[in-house]
């Protein structure tokens, strides 16, 4: 149902839905706009709507062809809306064009990635850290005749979580595309960016992210004690700029700039490459999900790679879950500990948690031990009564 936002502003239809609300295909006085209208109790907020009331400025003022400009920040009197009135991109989420595709052909992925790196140069100029990079959050334009790409959402995951900043024991982001100082309870600052993208390239080229499977502690851990498996087929200057802005120290990351120049001199080697002829855990035994780490036991072993329960994803995928918050392992986790990954190197053929097969294999165990224990049970009650009889 239409409604209106603001004195200007009616929404149409619904675009997607992500944690902080629901974006709409809206309508403003210079034509067709997306609005993104945050949730009841996020807009009911005083000290969120001051934040973004103070941030107004920068949210409005990052331009950019590469960049999902805001144009408006409508707070309604009554606090019943906060809505951001935004550029409206035509065409879907990286993250559809992914699903769609399974994994991009490394030309087509690094120049999505070049648009990207451009994005986040001019904001990190600007002092601004994005901290939420992902394929959802990248909008890919399809109204020329190839899809380029946009950044949505700077500094909005910044705004809505600043009361939980200079917490330690609560990380707040997707967990696949964490940064591992972020795990640390470090402060983030540009490189979390550079991190985020380059597993963003990882994720096109490979269909699968480098550290993503298994439960939110697993990921988180792997982000700070793991190196990402290598992918097979990917020119050796393309893999050696993943592995540096993949690196575990932030100082050893590119800088944005830097990254995307890098990028656009490996585009003439890269063109006419093919996808890379890879499979995920999900789809084999392909060795290249398996990597240093020991076998995890795991509760949760068959949530899906970048997925935390918190809401239901965009339309391209209802059952896709998003941004969450997460609690921090400790040190003991991180350092491997009972369940941690950390500490032996898994032999060939060895599945890491988190890969389909490993928890059906996991549940058979668990039955197997429901049924033993069962029948044990059963055993000692027959016992008793013929002891008393
Ligand atoms: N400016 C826009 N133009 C067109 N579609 C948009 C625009 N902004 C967002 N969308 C669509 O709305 C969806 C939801 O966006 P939103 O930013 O609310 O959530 P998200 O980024 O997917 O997840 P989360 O906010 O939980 O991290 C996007 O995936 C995209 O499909």
């Amino acid at each position: 149902m239409a409604r209106n936002i603001g004195s200007q502003y009616t929404t149409e239809r619904v675009l997607g839905r992500g944690s902080a609300g629901t974006v709409w295909l809206g309508r403003g006085p210079d034509g067709p706009v997306a609005i993104k209208l945050l949730r009841e109790d996020l807009a009911a907020d005083p000290e969120l709507v001051e934040r973004f009331t103070h941030e107004r400025r920068t949210l409005l003022g990052l331009e950019h062809p590469r960049i999902v400009g805001v144009r408006e920040l409508v707070i309604s009197e009554d606090g019943t809306d906060l809505a951001l009135v935004m550029d409206l991109v035509r065409g879907a989420d990286l993250r559809a064009h992914l699903t769609r595709h399974r994994r991009l052909a490394p030309a087509d992925a690094v120049a999505l990635v070049v648009d990207v790196a451009d994005a986040l140069a001019v904001a990190h100029r600007a002092g601004v850290v994005h901290r939420d990079v992902k394929p959802e959050n990248i909008l890919l334009d399809a109204t020329g005749h190839a899809p380029r790409a946009l950044l949505a959402d700077f500094g909005v995951a910044q705004l809505i979580d600043e009361p939980r900043r200079g917490t330690t024991s609560r990380v707040v982001g997707t967990p696949d595309y964490i940064a591992p100082e972020i795990v640390e309870g470090l402060p983030s600052r540009a490189p979390v960016d550079i991190y985020a993208l380059a597993t963003v390239l990882y994720e096109l080229l490979a269909g699968f992210t480098p550290f993503g499977g298994g439960h939110t502690g697993a990921v988180l851990r792997r982000h700070v004690t793991e190196t990402a498996a290598p992918l097979p087929g990917l020119p050796d200057e393309l893999w050696e700029l993943l592995q540096q802005c993949l690196a575990k120290a932030p100082a050893s990351r590119l800088r944005a700039a830097e990254l995307a120049s890098r990028l656009r001199e490996l585009q003439p080697v890269l063109r006419g490459l093919p996808a890379l002829d890879i499979e995920s855990g999900e789809e084999s035994d392909a060795p290249v999900r398996e990597r240093a780490g020991a076998e995890e036991s795991t509760e949760e072993a068959e949530t899906p790679r970048g997925a935390v329960a918190l809401v239901r994803g965009s339309v391209s995928d209802p059952d896709r879950v998003t941004h969450t918050r997460m609690r921090v392992p400790d040190a003991e986790e991180l350092a491997g500990g009972a369940n941690g990954t950390a500490r032996l190197p898994r032999t060939p053929g060895q599945r890491r948690a988190g890969s389909a097969r490993h928890g059906a294999a996991e549940r058979r165990r668990r039955l197997a031990v429901t049924l033993g224990a069962a029948l044990l049970a059963v055993a000692l009650v027959v016992v008793g009564v013929l002891a008393l009889a």
